[in-house]
């Protein structure tokens, strides 16, 4: 059995490492992410982290994890800026607003698939030019739902949330952890 992780993202690795678990293997799925029309965000999400532990390839021994991180205000999802303009308009559009962060985790093996999704309200404090114009500057932005960060220097801009700290940087640590342990993976045992 080998541990796949079925992601690009170096933020989850580096959240795996910190329960200790590191991947045989680091596959970064390859699939279209394109919302449907109308289709709504959690189910967006889900969708996402399930075809993207599909597209991994992996002998059916093999453990694959995959996760989507889908910002959503409202009924709008917010991807990844394709460039600050439209980071810009992310930010402005949840300043001194909430908005839900859902992470949604799938973990492969074989014919069998385990699946969950973490739903996090985080409060945006109300952006001032300087504040925003700096955020941008720092290009932080790059390569992340919502146009944020909140490991990052965004962390200045969110004075509050409610849920899962790890689950909006990427991978919700508890829950991906009892995936982990349904699938058979020896989480809190010695390993090889
Ligand atoms: C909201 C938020 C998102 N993000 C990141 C996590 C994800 O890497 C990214 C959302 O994009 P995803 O499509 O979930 O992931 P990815 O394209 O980076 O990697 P892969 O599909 O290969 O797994 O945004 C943060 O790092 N901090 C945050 O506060």
């Amino acid at each position: 059995m080998k541990l796949i992780l079925g992601s690009g993202s170096p933020r989850r690795r580096e959240l795996l490492a910190q329960i200790g678990v590191v991947a045989d293997d680091i596959r970064p799925p390859d699939i279209d992410e394109a919302p449907a029309t109308r289709e709504l965000p959690r189910s967006y999400c889900a969708r996402m982290a399930r075809e993207k532990a599909l597209a991994v390839r992996a002998d059916t021994d093999d453990i694959v994890l995959s996760a989507d991180t889908t910002v959503a205000l409202g009924r709008r999802i917010l991807g990844k800026p394709a460039d600050a303009g439209e980071a810009a308009e992310f930010l402005l559009a949840m300043s001194g607003r909430r908005h839900r962060v859902i992470t949604a985790v799938a973990v492969k093996r074989g014919a069998q698939m385990w699946e969950r999704d973490v739903v996090t309200t985080v409060q945006m404090k109300r952006l001032s030019d300087e504040e925003l114009n700096a955020y941008l500057t720092t290009n932080d932005w790059q390569g992340k739902a919502g146009g944020y960060g909140i490991q990052g220097p965004a962390g200045a801009l969110i004075p509050w949330i409610s849920g899962s700290f790890t689950a909006v940087v990427g991978l919700p640590l508890a829950e991906t952890a009892t995936l982990l342990t349904a699938a058979g993976y020896p989480m809190w045992k010695d390993r090889p």
